[in-house]
């Protein structure tokens, strides 16, 4: 072990290009389910390197649009883009698509900024979006069959949806201290961004330490929610993190957010008597209805249903 494995903090990896990694009860998939529900629990993240179906060189495809997107003018007053654009409360510019797995929204989505459509960027996106859809899928029915419980997976993957949503940090004003988001966890049941080469996000570990996220351009990071949490029954730990900007560059991210149409509740597989319930069923979009914040608060879903 050298000096910087002792001392730094690491973020896993977990490599679904390797082959059969997505197709359940191979030992790919059995090795990289092991990986997956070992780094969910400790660190409530993972950086996933994407399948090879996803060629290297969309990275640049995607957030060269981003540029265009981005430099719409989307402040005229009767401007139909308004009504999707949000800005948060620091220093993120976002457009959201919902159901943003479905390619027609997509289609929508580009044909409002590129009047004749734009198929790279669209073809692009889908791409992503199902990629990271099918990770999610994986991912959530590993950590399902480690507790024993995958019989429940095909009606949580049914009821999944996704938010899909393209962010943008300005280059900072003050670099070093300019925050992007603060600290915070989500309050979806995952999250998983694809981000350009300008480095900000950071994660927090148990220790309380923050380690920078940094990357591969083919890789995604998986980031457990606060509602994968509750439904875990406290075994999944929600990646409590933030953005800082300290390049003076732009910061773009493509981010898969999943949401859960119906109940959540802890499945009574994973209740023992060392395992109390510790959360009452709740109604994931209810939930989110009652935020006042959506973004930067922590802990919220466990604060909103705990026993
Ligand atoms: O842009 C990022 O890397 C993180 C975004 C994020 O944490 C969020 O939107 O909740
Ligand atoms: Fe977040």
């Amino acid at each position: 072990m050298n000096m910087s494995s002792q001392t730094v903090a690491r973020i896993p990896v977990v490599d679904f290009s390797k082959a059969d990694c997505l197709k359940p009860g191979t030992s790919s998939w059995l090795s990289a389910r092991k990986d997956v529900c070992r780094a969910l629990e400790e660190l409530g993240c993972f950086m996933a390197i994407l399948p090879s179906k996803v060629p290297p060189e969309l990275h640049k495809t995607i957030f060269n649009a981003f540029d265009e997107l981005f430099n719409f003018p989307v402040d005229t007053p009767d401007n139909p883009l308004r009504a999707g654009y949000v800005t948060s409360c620091s220093g993120q510019n976002t457009f959201g698509i919902i159901n943003g797995t479905n390619p027609q929204e997509t289609q929508e989505f580009t044909h409002l900024f590129w009047p004749n459509g734009n198929d790279q960027f669209r073809e692009t996106a889908d791409l992503y979006a199902k990629v990271m859809a099918e990770i999610d899928e994986a991912v959530t029915r590993m950590v399902f069959e480690n507790y024993g419980v995958e019989k429940y997976h095909d009606d949580h993957f049914r009821s999944t949806f996704y938010y899909l949503r393209l962010i943008k940090y300005e280059v900072p004003k003050k670099l070093g201290v300019d925050v992007g988001l603060r600290s915070h966890t989500d309050k979806t049941f995952s999250s998983i961004l694809h981000q350009n080469h300008v480095t900000g996000l950071e994660i927090n570990t148990k220790t309380n330490e923050w380690v920078v996220f940094d990357p591969l351009p083919s890789s995604v990071i998986f980031m457990a929610g606060d509602v994968f949490q509750v439904w875990s029954n406290d075994r999944v730990r929600p990646c409590r993190h933030r953005v800082t900007l300290k390049e003076n560059e732009v910061r773009y991210s493509f981010g898969l957010f999943s949401l859960h149409k119906g109940v959540i509740h802890v499945p009574d597989e994973l209740l023992d008597k060392d395992h109390p319930l510790r959360y009452k069923p709740f109604n994931h979009l209810e939930f989110l209805r009652a935020q006042k914040d959506l973004s930067e608060t922590e802990y919220a879903a466990k604060a909103y249903c705990a026993i």
